[in-house]
């Protein structure tokens, strides 16, 4: 529990209904990791108002919890009250099994949550988002989304006494000094990981000496998103809020969940400007309204920021009918184009320690700040060649997913509008031909927190199976529904399948650091039986949603612009991880601090007239008129596999 004190200090900027003012220049949605970096940055003109809204708790209660790195896995808030507590839809091609999708509900969101990985994307892949979304002002490409995921950082090397008994290879010039989040490597490391490397070796896995500069094939320890003063997590609020001094321009109103955007009579060809938004505490309480006069930036993250969109009017005509919700803006691709990667952990006992052995011991150590600043960092990238043990397989499976891809198209998109299919076919195309067979397929990852095992995980980055998150109702507290339509495109089970082969041949170079295998165990052994054991009942999310607010053209089913700016509304831009346009092979949380940080520069170079509205700038995009066509052009949604070819 945090004493008095403290606990003043960490909610400086949190407020209360009483201290809301009735107007901001800035409402940023949902206080979460891209939200509270927005705030922090916007506010650092004292001139400037900013409201945060979030839905859920300060979380001042279990600030300690959170912030112990080992938290994350002994002590998570993930299945709390400060938990949303997703759950996906019974999922046709996983035995009709639904996969909980934790997300934080609390200040600093889910990175209050997370596992701490600090992970970059591929330069090949960021390069591609650039590409996909036109961008000739190259925003969005690898060179400045890299200078802005430095600018949130403040790297500190491994200690002298970790590097003493740990492999571990850095290099500094990947991160950025003096930013407001802290990255380091744990205090402390369990001797397993110093056969990760090596182990990868003997299987043809490189080690890669500089991570997070570009390059992500290979096997590394990564760095974590840990303070090295305290051996505490470094999140959005512990990094971006807690630190600042008092500013009085800046408000954080917990409990507030905003149910939707207000519009007022001004609007042009270039879309509707909105004047402020609605919340409330819970569904009893009364509903408050607060009046922006600059922008609402939408930070509910890929599940919480379509969700305000829809219940405002602004999305697919087809879901927003079905829910009884007044369409202001037709924009077919707010919640589709939802991707994720899928994950599933092989198994084997081990006759060495790890760390949920030390934890089980109750030992003095085990309650060290050092010991439970321990994160299980040992992860490596691999291509599609070395899944599929050498280059011959791989033009052929090439092949099969580009031949695939009109049939994809027409079967496995679950939306009526053609640019939501177009969109689905621009990242298809990016996906096979620019990220096959170069780009990571998948991501390994090594797991030491249960007592006597150690789990290797295999997580498929660049899915091809493309689903939808959407509402039902037209109360904005029923919860939103969530369809990833994981293994719709048959290459998912295979790349997967072929994940799982390969994380069998790194246990074997282990040798005898690792006994028996437990999961899948001795009995999975043919391509079917090892398909059946992740459908059945082993793959489960790796946390990262993303691309239900895409960054991509109108005409590909796009949400947002190149300025973030939400098409046909002039005033409301989204700043968080739902708008990468497809999925990285990386965690999200730094691409996520790099979109934050130029989104801020972004906002504060934006010239307002006197009223505070948007001067319009080249980019913006000219509304559309309504969408009946659309009626004209309903493509039949048949999800089934037996037209698409069998895999290898
Ligand atoms: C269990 C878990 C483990 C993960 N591990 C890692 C990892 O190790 N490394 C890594 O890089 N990434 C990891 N991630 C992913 C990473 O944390 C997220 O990608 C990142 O936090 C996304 O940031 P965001 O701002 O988009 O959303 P969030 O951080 O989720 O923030 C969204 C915020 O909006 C609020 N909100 C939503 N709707 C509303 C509304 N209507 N009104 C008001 N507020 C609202 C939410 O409560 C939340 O606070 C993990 C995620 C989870 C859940």
């Amino acid at each position: 529990q945090l004493t008095p004190t403290l606990r003043h200090l960490h909610s400086r900027a949190v407020i209360t209904d009483t201290d809301l003012r009735s107007t901001y220049d800035y409402i940023i949605v949902g206080g979460g990791l891209a939200g509270l970096v927005v705030a922090s940055r916007l506010s650092e003109d004292s001139s400037t108002t900013v409201l945060v809204l979030e839905a859920g708790h300060s979380g001042d209660d279990v600030i300690e919890g959170i912030n112990s790195p080992s938290g994350a896995y002994y002590s998570s808030i993930v299945g709390t009250e400060y938990d949303w507590l997703y759950v996906t839809t019974p999922q046709t091609h996983m035995n009709n099994r639904s996969v909980g999708w934790p997300r934080g509900k609390i200040l600093g969101g889910s990175s209050a949550m997370n596992a701490m990985y600090l992970v970059r994307p591929a330069k090949v892949e960021v390069d591609a988002w650039q590409a996909i979304i036109n961008d000739d002002k190259k925003r969005w490409g690898w060179d400045n989304l890299f200078k802005f995921m430095k600018k949130a950082e403040n790297f500190t090397p491994p200690t002298e006494e970790l590097l003493s008994y740990t492999n571990i290879s850095y290099d500094a010039s990947t991160h950025g000094s003096g930013g407001p989040m802290q990255v380091t490597y744990p205090a402390f490391m369990i001797g397993i990981n110093n056969n990760w490397t090596s182990s990868l070796e003997q299987v043809g896995v490189p080690t890669l000496t500089n991570p997070n500069g570009g390059i992500t094939l290979g096997g590394f320890i990564a760095p974590s998103s840990i303070n090295p003063s305290n051996w505490t997590r470094s999140y959005s609020r512990s990094a971006y809020i807690d630190p600042l001094p008092p500013r009085p321009n800046l408000h954080i109103l917990p409990d507030a969940t905003v149910l939707r955007l207000r519009y007022g009579d001004s609007s042009n060809s270039r879309g509707i400007q909105v004047t402020g938004v609605e919340f409330a505490k819970d569904p009893q309480t009364p509903i408050s309204r607060v009046d922006v006069k600059k922008e609402v930036i939408l930070s509910g993250g890929p599940l919480g920021t379509p969700k305000v969109l829809l219940h405002s009017g602004v999305g697919p005509r087809d879901v927003l009918e079905a829910a009884n919700i007044d369409v202001r803006v037709t924009l077919p691709g707010v919640g589709q184009h939802l991707q994720d990667h899928l994950t599933a952990g092989v198994v084997w006992e081990t006759p060495q320690e790890t760390a949920g052995n030390i934890k089980d011991s109750g030992s003095d150590f085990s309650r060290t700040a050092e010991f439970l600043s321990f994160i299980n960092d040992a992860v490596a990238f691999v291509n599609v060649t070395a899944l599929f043990g050498g280059p011959d397989p791989v033009p052929v499976f090439q092949k099969q997913i580009i031949d695939a891809m009109e049939e994809s198209s027409k079967t496995l998109v679950p939306s009526i509008y053609p640019e939501v299919v177009e969109g689905y076919k621009a990242i298809y195309e990016t996906t096979a031909n620019k990220f096959l067979p170069d780009v990571a397929q998948l991501e390994m990852l090594m797991s030491l927190i249960s007592p006597g095992t150690v789990s290797i995980q295999a997580a498929l980055q660049h899915p091809f199976s493309t689903g939808r998150t959407y509402i039902n109702s037209s109360n904005p507290f029923d919860p939103i529904i969530i369809d990833p339509q994981y293994y719709s495109h048959p290459a998912d089970l295979t790349l997967m399948r072929q994940g799982v082969r390969f994380v069998r041949s790194v246990g074997a170079a282990f040798g005898d650091v690792l006994g028996q295998e437990l999961a899948p165990g001795p009995d999975v052994q043919t391509d079917e039986q090892i398909e059946a054991w992740l459908v059945q009942g082993a793959a489960s999310t790796q946390y990262h949603p993303t691309g239900s607010c895409a960054m991509l053209p109108m005409a590909q089913g796009g949400v947002v612009d190149a300025d973030l700016r939400v098409y046909g509304l002039l005033n409301v831009r989204v700043v968080d991880s739902s708008i990468f346009p497809f999925e990285f092979a990386a965690h999200l949380a730094s691409a996520t601090y790099g979109v934050a940080e130029q989104a801020a520069e972004l906002l504060k170079s934006t010239s307002y007239k006197a009223d505070g509205s948007v001067v319009p700038n080249s980019s913006s995009v000219a509304l559309r008129g309504p969408s009946s066509i659309f009626g004209l052009c309903a493509i039949i949604f048949l999800a089934s596999l037996s037209c698409l070819t069998p895999y290898l």
